[in-house]
């Protein structure tokens, strides 16, 4: 038998041993509690964290990029909803990280906001408050990993007119929690329907039960097809026109026109195939444009009136609370776009969000909205309001209400 060692010798050899046992147990217990944790955030209750599965979200789905959303089979056809409370908690984080309106496709509607503050401009989508956007915690990121909500096509589209005042009362309805647009003008029902209802799909941002999609494509009001197509689509789509006075239309369409091609024919000659026998050029799209009254029938032979919701561009401008209380009434929102969302600035002559969607500052639309027009002569403009007018009239008495234009 081996003799005894020196006192303490037994303990001297045990101590690896149980330092070994030691470092397994921290090791099993480390990858437990690891495991524990992703089970944890896989199920989403770890939101408030914002760690490399929140920085995965990039763009956001609202750019539409094919191939990361799930389509839905069906118009309402949802996927799996969570809870209410579950829901609740999407919904604050989807608020909290909602991108600023994307880039958008249309010319006009490039620069579409702009920061109040001068100098620190940013281009939509871009830097400025988006930036604020990208550092708020983006847990909805796990809410599209794990599928949640869908995208849906619209059920509201604003389809018109043309520098009728659009761009305002989309960016404005962005707002409203229960609405979710695409910032850019997809143009799916005048050029791009050979797409394919899946494509334009994807185009949109992925919707919560009782969340609305919308898009705005000011060229569907003018658009023979797009009626058509889009009771194809659903009959049940509403559809909201931005009317403003036909002649400070067309004045606001050649501006645009005028601030891409500076050396195109003044407005009057434009106008006029012969300027002294009076004789109104309606070939000539920003004049045709305003004749609501003709481009209304075409709607009316596929959607009822009740369907068409028309809204004052002149409105939109002085009380825009006001008018958007008519246009959630129609989507059948909570009334919740009020007089205290917007403030008038007095730099741009407009009023402006005080917290627009996705940004804590207040902002107003960029330069390409509420441009300079220039001087027209008086006596073009009397013709040209001569012209409109028995259309205008035409117009009050389909949609059932006066304007005031005339
Ligand atoms: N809040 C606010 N801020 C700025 N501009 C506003 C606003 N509300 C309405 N408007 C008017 O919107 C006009 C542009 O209309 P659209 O957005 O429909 O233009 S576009 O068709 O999308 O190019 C634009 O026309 P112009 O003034 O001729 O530039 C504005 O008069």
């Amino acid at each position: 038998m081996a003799p005894p060692g020196p006192a303490g010798a037994l303990p001297t050899s045990a101590e690896p041993l149980s330092r070994n046992i030691f470092r397994k147990f921290l090791l099993t217990l480390c990858s437990l509690l690891t495991s524990l944790y992703v089970f944890y955030c896989l199920a989403e209750r770890c939101h408030s964290l914002s760690g490399p599965v929140a920085g995965l979200s990039g763009g956001g789905e609202e750019a539409g990029a094919p191939g990361r959303g799930v389509l839905a089979a069906g118009r309402r056809e949802l996927t799996r909803w969570p809870a209410a409370a579950h829901r609740k908690r999407l919904l604050q984080l989807q608020r909290a990280r909602r991108p600023r309106p994307p880039v958008p496709r249309d010319p006009g509607d490039v620069a579409a906001w702009e920061e109040e503050t001068p100098g620190l401009a940013a281009s939509p989508g871009g830097s400025g408050a988006g930036s604020s956007v990208a550092e708020a915690p983006t847990p909805g990121t796990l809410a599209l990993l794990l599928d949640e909500g869908s995208k849906q096509l619209p059920q509201a589209i604003i389809i018109g007119v043309k520098k009728g005042g659009t761009r305002a009362l989309l960016e404005f309805l962005r707002v409203h929690p229960d609405v979710r647009a695409v910032g850019a003008e997809p143009h799916f029902f005048d050029r791009s329907y050979d797409k394919g209802l899946a494509w334009y799909r994807d185009l949109m941002p992925r919707t919560l039960d009782g969340q609305i999609t919308m898009e705005k494509t000011p060229s569907y009001f003018v658009t023979r097809e797009a009626p058509a197509r889009i009771s194809a689509m659903s009959k049940d789509t509403k559809l909201i026109v931005v009317v403003r006075d036909p002649v400070t239309r067309a004045i606001s369409d050649y501006t645009q026109t005028l601030s891409k091609r500076p050396d195109i024919p003044s407005f009057e000659s434009l106008t006029f195939k012969n300027r002294s026998a009076g004789l109104i050029d309606t070939s000539w799209s920003a004049i045709q444009i305003g004749i609501y009254a003709k481009h209304l029938e075409h709607w009316l032979r596929h959607f009822p009136l009740r369907q068409l919701l028309f809204v004052s561009g002149e409105r939109l401008i002085r009380d825009p609370a006001g008018e958007l209380g008519r246009v959630q009434d129609f989507l059948g929102l909570k009334r919740i776009i009020t007089d205290k969302h917007f403030y008038f600035n007095k730099t741009k002559g407009f009023p402006c969000l005080k917290k627009p969607e996705g940004s804590p500052k207040p902002h107003c639309l960029g330069k390409t909205k509420g441009r300079p027009h220039p001087d027209i002569d008086s006596e073009a403009l009397r013709r040209l309001r001569d012209f409109y007018r028995p259309f205008n009239r035409k117009f009050y008495q389909m949609t059932g209400h006066d304007f005031g234009w005339d």
